[in-house]
């Protein structure tokens, strides 16, 4: 039985056309990706299909029978339920309380049935084993946690449509399988989902069909073992993929390394940990931080910038005190943040204010050509006056990592900068990223995504990847130790 067709569906916000035609069916029980580049299309869908807006023409039907979807209130009551990564948690309130806000039980008609609150949101989360998080505030849970608990918010609801939108881009390995466990759960009940990623391996792990739309258009939908990833890389962009990881260098030549590290750390404190790390990077070095999400790497990198205080360090042989981000920046240090919404975006601003902040006002140079800087950022844009916030998300961060690629630093500091790009874009960065790695600089690079740093280690000259497990770098691989399997098992056997 199809659950959701979705026939010609446009929209357009003023001259921007968000979806020109989009068409799908989904079965019931199916678990569908929804694969496409940065504005493509896919969170337009997903709002249309939750109630939030309009679609200017097209038809739904749901269980074979047309449906106007006229308010989000009104997609609920069908079953559908969309979870993404902005957040709707009250983060004054406990985690029960979030979870059943959309029906709290009460008592006697009137006053809120605590026993069956805790009952009702404790068999969620242990299902997810997430039961530790019960009766603690929401606004103590680390972002990660959070994000599960937007899930949990959804599924309790008992979707017949479940819509994830990217809610993926931000978690790690150990999170995304309790994701997963629960979309096979869901799945097995007979509910169907659609999967936003940007992530190959989990839409490959995860979704049963995948449809890719291009340019607001759905261009085919296909069985997840019909196409392999540069196939379905092919469809997304129109075009060939010839290569789709180069391999620049070799990474077996470690002989290169200079005996005289540009950045040197004798003791760095991770106050979390109360651990202290020793760190040596090369000129022209790659180094992936890698582990288990919440093991320090995220401390480390902010630490090193200037974020948690005082840090002592030599760049160049030369003793600094980096006692501040602005500081940092004076030295030749720059920090891509991946928290968009928070540390990325400045929200009332133009693009172009976006992309030359730091070169403008902490570093006081003029003359940037944004325009041109935004297209080489391959940014999709109107033009550089307009309010970032009319980007899609994927878009806006490609700005956000664009300020910090152009002060050209000594050391690039990265904290898990690509989540939210898509795959096509996400190999532009990465090679963005070398060709400032040629120019000289080093980048100290966190990402949740093992295979991510996979790759930019083999298009690296020089590479290592530190593993890093309670606020200690436990592994150091470098060459051809260099894999997703090795910093899985030194991420889960404390270094092994
Ligand atoms: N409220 C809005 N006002 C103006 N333009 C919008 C608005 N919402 C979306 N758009 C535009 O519609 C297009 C599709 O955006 P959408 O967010 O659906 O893409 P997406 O495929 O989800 O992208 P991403 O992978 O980056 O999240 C983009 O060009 C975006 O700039």
């Amino acid at each position: 039985m199809i659950a959701l067709r979705c026939q010609n569906i446009k929209k357009s916000f003023g001259s921007v056309v968000a979806l020109s035609n989009a068409t799908l069916s989904v079965e019931k029980g199916e678990i569908r990706a929804l694969l496409g580049g940065n504005g493509s299309g896919k969170s337009t869908l997903a709002r249309i299909l939750g109630g939030a807006i309009k679609p200017d023409e097209g038809q739904i039907e749901l269980y074979e029978k047309p449906c106007a979807l006229r308010s989000p209130a009104y997609s609920k009551r069908q079953g559908i339920v969309i979870t993404s990564q902005e957040l709707s948690l009250f983060t004054n309130l406990s985690v029960e309380m979030n979870l059943l806000m959309c029906n709290i039980p009460k008592r006697l008609g009137l006053f809120t049935d605590h026993k069956e609150l805790r009952e009702k949101a404790l068999f969620i989360l242990k299902e997810m084993q997430l039961d530790h998080l019960l009766g603690k505030k929401v606004s103590d849970l680390s972002p990660n946690q959070q994000y599960l608990i937007e899930f949990a918010k959804a599924l309790i609801q008992k979707p017949k449509i479940l819509i994830v939108d990217e809610i993926t881009s931000a978690l790690y390995r150990e999170e995304v399988e309790i994701v997963k466990t629960m979309l096979r759960y869901l799945k097995n009940e007979g509910a169907s989902v659609l999967f936003i990623s940007h992530r190959m391996s989990e839409i490959y792990s995860i979704c049963d069909s995948v449809t890719v739309m291009r340019n607001g258009e759905t261009i085919e939908t296909v069985g997840i073992e019909e196409k392999d990833q540069n196939e379905l890389l092919s469809m997304m962009s129109g075009r060939e993929v010839v290569d789709k990881f180069p391999l620049i260098h070799s990474i077996e030549n470690e002989s290169n390394i200079s005996e005289h590290p540009v950045l040197s750390v004798p003791e760095l404190y991770l106050t979390q940990f109360k651990t202290r790390i020793k760190l040596d990077i090369r000129p022209g070095e790659f180094v992936g931080i890698a582990g288990l999400q919440g093991h320090g790497q995220s401390d480390l990198v902010r630490t090193l910038f200037g974020m948690k205080g005082t840090v002592n360090l030599y760049i160049n042989g030369v003793k600094k005190h980096i006692a501040s981000p602005r500081h940092a920046v004076n030295e030749g240090l720059a920090f891509i943040s991946g928290d968009r919404e928070h540390e990325g975006v400045f929200a009332g601003r133009s693009l172009s204010e976006n992309l030359s902040a730091v070169k403008k006002l902490v570093m006081k140079q003029k003359n940037i050509d944004e325009k041109q800087l935004l297209h080489e950022y391959g940014v999709k844009f109107d033009t550089p006056k307009q309010p970032i916030k009319t980007l899609s998300g994927g878009n806006q961060q490609k700005v956000v990592i664009g300020r910090w690629i152009i002060t050209k630093p000594l050391i690039l500091l990265a904290d898990d900068p690509t989540k939210g790009i898509d795959v096509q874009a996400r190999l532009d960065v990465h090679r963005i990223m070398c060709d400032l790695i040629k120019e000289g600089s080093s980048v100290i690079f966190v990402s949740s995504d093992d295979e991510e740093l996979v790759q930019l280690s083999r298009m690296a000259p020089m590479s290592r990847i530190l593993v890093m497990y309670e606020g200690e770098i436990v592994r150091i691989l470098s060459g051809s130790e260099i894999s997703t399997e090795n910093i899985v098992s030194a991420s889960i056997l404390r270094g092994a």
